[in-house]
Formats: structure tokens, sequence, C-alpha cells
């Protein structure tokens, strides 16, 4: 880096700390006022005790020299030295706690920036490993790097009212030594300058690998995959892995280290040189250093433009690079969230046509191959329509589809004849349900592993009361009602093992839970992706009488494999890598002999189709 960057650099540095410094005057404006005050009061304290160091050794000196010395002047001058430190200590413990004020919501304001911002981008964006990156990133450096840039800019506020004071005081007294004294610094904070930006370089470089590292952690420590780490004896695989991503960060670090060492023995070296250089000239030479007060205002004052020198440039350098690591929230939040285009329409509460799918194509973002190709169908209200096909056949896809989780790459969805994005894009979300292959198990309460399906409508419709009423009444449907009543909290009981007094359910349990949850809603599209996978059979029996209820106005999705929910439809759609190859009921898809009729048979038979008698394949 050639001096000229370097310098325009530096004076870059503190232009994010004054936008950090503006988001915390907008998240606390007392404590922000107060954190700049007593900057400017301590700043200024240094040049008091020089003036002062040297009056009262003047008045030491002269009383010394008097045959009646005349004591109440050094007093004086010793009582104004002792009351300036205590003041600054005072102060500097004021401007500790008005710091901490304002850091900690200043962080809490931007980390709220993030998630808020994290949570409005599409699915699609969201399993981008770039924008994964991207906000591992912003997340690690939001938690101190705001207050650590705040407290920075008021360091060099207030070393720079020091420097400034003082430096003028040095500069009457001996402007070379000054400029020495002034210089000294420099070489040693170039050195952090270049190592903080080599750090910062690496450490961008390798987030991917800081991830995998991550994952292997928490594969090690996670109660879902320890089952499986122990069950198949992983360990050895896990610390493999986690070993050889260590050995290649620690590798780095340690090169690092090592190049950040090659660099500062010289400039250290430099530092003590202009040092010692500033003192013997204050000693052999100066002006005002004849005079014994004066070299001991002298020495004092390089000691403390030293000492703020090194603060004020270490402060500057540090919020240099810490301006390269808050690039990553900044960068995080200018990410383009292309929000969905939505229209201005009311998603209807009933459906009265159906929902067409017209030529709908759609391809997941970097996948060579379409998930779904050129499909037109329609969904009717009051119907149960079973979606089958074997793995990777675009079952799932097409139920995203529906609540707009993804968009089609090709041809439209419509809703009574009105294209799905001419809704408004919340109440499409209020009125399509959904039950996921992988549902979420939340470790909340348990009656809100349930209620959570109605928050849409919190303070809407219903009161808490009537909330409380519809969550028993969805538990009852699932039948888990029983079971929840006999935990010690009933409803209040915290579900899942993370945090303390925790109840595990079964998987099939935690199963139930998300058909609760999707049920409770009152949605007019329902999505239901292998709803019963992991329930008994007896459960699924008692289950599916409710979950393939055709209800007037509703169009009711059911993405099965078992065969045991596909007969309860009224009507089956045929998925074959991506394609809709069969569309009718039971008996006519039998009748018909193609992959329906394969499956089933191989369902009921209980083995598998035989090799190369199938159109379909594994995506
Ligand atoms: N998030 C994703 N990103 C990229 N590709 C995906 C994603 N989800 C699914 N795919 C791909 O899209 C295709 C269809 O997947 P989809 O999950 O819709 O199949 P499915 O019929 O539901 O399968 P299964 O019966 O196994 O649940 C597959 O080839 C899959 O690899």
């Amino acid at each position: 880096m050639n001096p000229r960057s370097l310098l325009r650099r530096l004076t870059a540095a503190p232009r994010p700390g004054l936008l950090v410094l503006r988001q915390s005057w907008r998240g606390d404006r007392a404590g922000t006022a107060q954190v700049i005050v007593i900057s400017l009061l301590v700043g200024i304290l240094p040049a008091g005790q020089v003036t002062l160091t040297a009056a009262f050794a003047t008045a030491l000196l002269r009383a010394a020299g008097s045959p009646h010395p005349q004591l109440r002047g050094v007093l004086f001058y010793l009582v104004l030295l002792a009351a300036l430190g205590l003041g600054s200590q005072l102060l500097i413990l004021l401007q500790n706690r008005a710091m901490q004020r304002c850091q900690s919501r200043l962080s809490a304001h931007l980390s709220e920036e993030i998630i808020s911002r994290a949570s409005r981008f599409t699915l699609s964006q969201v399993e981008d490993p770039k924008i994964q990156d991207s906000l591992q990133r912003a997340v690690r450096e939001v938690g101190f790097r705001p207050g650590m840039m705040l407290s920075q800019l008021v360091q060099t506020t207030t070393q720079m009212v020091a420097f400034g004071s003082v430096g003028v005081i040095l500069w009457t007294l001996d402007f070379r030594v000054a400029l020495l004294a002034m210089l000294a610094p420099v070489p040693t904070v170039v050195a952090q300058i270049l190592q903080g930006k080599r750090a910062h370089a690496l450490e961008h470089g390798r987030s991917e690998e800081r991830r995998r590292l991550a994952y292997w952690q928490h594969l090690a420590s996670q109660p879902n995959s320890m089952k499986e780490v122990l069950a198949f004896r992983l360990s050895p695989v896990v610390l493999s892995n986690h070993r050889r991503l260590l050995a290649g960060i620690v590798g780095a670090d340690l090169r690092l280290a090592n190049r950040n060492l090659r660099l500062s023995i010289p400039m250290v070296i430099l530092t003590a040189a202009l040092t010692i250089s500033a003192q013997a000239v204050a000693i052999l030479g100066g002006t005002d250093a004849r005079h014994v007060a004066g070299l001991l205002a002298v020495i004092q004052a390089i000691g403390m433009l030293q000492s703020s020198a090194q603060i004020l440039y270490g402060a500057v350098s540090g919020m240099y690079v810490n301006q390269l690591y808050l690039r990553n929230v900044n960068d995080f939040l200018a990410i383009e969230h292309t929000p969905l285009p939505q229209g201005e329409l009311t998603f209807p509460q009933r459906i009265s046509k159906g929902i067409e799918f017209r030529d709908v194509s759609f391809s997941y973002p970097g996948s060579a191959r379409p998930a779904l190709e050129n499909v037109s169908f329609t969904l009717k209200p009051g119907q149960v329509t079973a979606v089958v096909g074997l793995n990777g056949a675009g079952k799932s896809t097409l139920g995203k589809l529906l609540g707009r989780l993804y968009e089609p790459t090709e041809g439209s969805i419509l809703v009574d004849g009105v294209p799905l994005a001419g809704h408004r894009l919340d109440s499409l979300r209020d009125r399509v349900s959904y039950v996921f292959q992988n549902y979420v198990e939340y470790q909340l309460s348990v009656g809100e592993n349930i209620s959570l399906g109605l928050e849409h409508e919190a303070g809407r419709e219903h009161a808490a009361g009537r909330k409380t009423d519809r969550v028993e009444a969805a538990a009852r449907e699932v039948g888990m009602h029983e079971h929840i009543a006999s935990l010690p909290q009933g409803y209040g009981t915290q579900a899942g093992k993370l945090f303390t007094g925790g109840v595990e359910f079964s998987g099939g349990q935690w199963q139930r839970l998300a058909i609760a949850r999707g049920m409770v809603r009152s949605a007019c599209v329902r999505v239901m992706d292998e709803p019963t996978a992991a329930l008994d059979t007896i459960t699924e029996a008692e289950l599916l009488d409710t979950l393939t209820t055709a209800t007037s106005g509703r169009v009711s999705l059911l993405i099965a494999h078992r065969f045991s929910s596909v007969l309860r439809a009224d009507r089956v759609l045929v998925f074959d890598r991506g394609r809709l190859v069969e569309d009718g009921d039971h008996h006519e898809l039998m009748r018909l002999g193609g992959l329906y009729a394969r499956m089933y048979e191989a369902q009921t038979a209980g083995h598998a189709p035989t090799a190369g008698a199938g159109t379909g394949a594994r995506g």
C-alpha cells in the first residue's frame, strides 16, 4: 500500500464511525450526548495536567530557593493536580457507563435490522450459499464491531483533543521534540493497519470453511444428529473432518502471525528510535529544557503526547480495520431483497372455481434440470387431490408454488381465474396452510407449537380465550389433547429437550403437532406433504378421516407415498420427473395400468417394481 492510498484509507476510516455515531444517536440521544461531552472533557485534561505540573514545579523550585519558603503556592498546585487526577478518573467512569449503554442499544438495533432483513428474503435467496455466508458474516460482526467502532470514535475524539492541546504546549516549548514525539507511533500504527487488513482478507476468504467447521460441531453436539453419530460410530469421521478444517484454519493463522511478526519488528524498532530521539533532543538541547521546571513539563508532555498519539493512531487504525469488517454488515444489508410482486386483491376466503396451473414450469436457481415442466391441471374446491410420484418427481415443489414460496419460471397459477400474484402476499399466505414434509419442531411451549398457525390472526378475529379453544380443538383432532393435558404444565410445557424442563416427543407426536398447526388455520388452500409419514397405522387411519374430509370452498392437496392416504383422495395426479403423466381417480388410473398402477401394486404386494419396468426415474 503506498503512502497516499494509506492516507486516503485512514481518512476514510472515520466515515463508518460517523455512521455508527448516527445510529447510536438515533438509538439513544441522551447517552450519545453524554458520551460526546465527557469525551471532550477527558481530552482537555492532559493539557491541564502539563500546565499545572509546570506551575507546580516552578512554585516548588521557587520555594526551595527561598530563605523563607512559602508552601501555600506549592500546596495549592498539589491540590489542583490531585483534584484533576480524581476528576479525570470519575469522568472516565461516567464515560464507560454511557458508552456501555450506547453500545448495547446500537448492537441491539443493528441485529434487529439484520434479522428483519433476513426474514424478508425469498426462499430461493435464503437457500443461496453466498447469501448464507453473507448473513453469517453479518451476524458475527454485528455483536461487537459497531460498539467497538463507537468506542474507537470516542477515543479518537478524546485523544485528538488531548493530542492537539498537549501538542500545542510542547510545540511552544520545543517544536523539534514535538515533531519527533508525534511521529514516533506512526510506524507501529502502520503495522497494525496492514495486519488488520491481512486478517480481514483471510477471514473473508474462509467464510464457507468456517460454516463447514460449525456444521461438524453442530453434528457432534445436537441430540438429533448425535443419535446417528453414535449409532453409526461416526465420531472418527466427525473428528477427522473437524480436525482437517481446523488444521487449515490454524495453519493459515500461524502463517499470518509469522508474516505479522516480520512486519512488526522493524516498525517497533523505528518507533523506539523516534521516542528516544525526542527525549534526547529535549534533554540535550531544548530551549526551555535548560530550566528544570521546563524540562519536567517537556518530559511529561512527551509522555502524554506519545501515549495519546499511540491511542489516537491505534483508534484510527482500529476504525479502519473495523470498517472493513463492518462492510460485512453493510454488504448484507445491501443485498437486494427483490420483494415478490403482489397485487391489491384480497385472497378469497372460499375458492369457487378452482386453482389452475397453466403450463407451469419451475427450475431451482442454478439447477440444469427443471423440477416441474409444462404442467397444466386444475385443483377443484371441495375435493381432496392426491399427488403421487417417485422421489424427486416434483411433488413438494408443486405444493410450495401454491403459497408462492417459489415462483414459476414459466406459466401461471390462477385462483378463480386471477393470477396468484394479483393478490396481496400476506392475504394469500394467511389463506394457505401447510403441513410440511420437513416440519419444524419448535423448541417452544407445546401450545405455541400449535398456536403459531394462528399467529397471523393475532389481535384480529378472536380474543385470547377463543384462541386457546381453537388450539385445544386442533390438539383433539390430532389426538394429542389427552397427552398434552397430562404434561406437567399442560399446553405451557416446554416442547423438546433444547431448553430446561423440556419434554421430548416421539416423531409421530411431533408430526401431529405440525398437523394441528396447519389445521388450526382457517385456510381455503391446504397443502399436506406426507402428513402421516411418521404416524402409526391406527393414528393414521383416524387422522386421515379428518385430513381428507373434503370441505366446500377449500382446495386440499395431499402429497403422499402411502396408498392408505391416496385411496381417500377424490382425484390423483401422478408426476414423473417433473411432468404430469396421469390424472384421474384410483379406478381410472388402475385401468390405465401406468405408473400409478405399478406403484400401487408394488406397495400392496410389498415388493419393488421390476427393473426397467418404470417410466419413472429417481431424481
Ligand atoms: N431447494 C432446492 N434447491 C434445488 N433443488 C431442489 C430443491 N428442492 C428440491 N430440489 C430438486 O427438485 C426436484 C424435485 O424435488 P421435490 O422435493 O419437489 O420432489 P418430491 O417429488 O417431493 O420428492 P420426494 O418424494 O422425495 O419428497 C428434485 O430433483 C430435487 O433434487
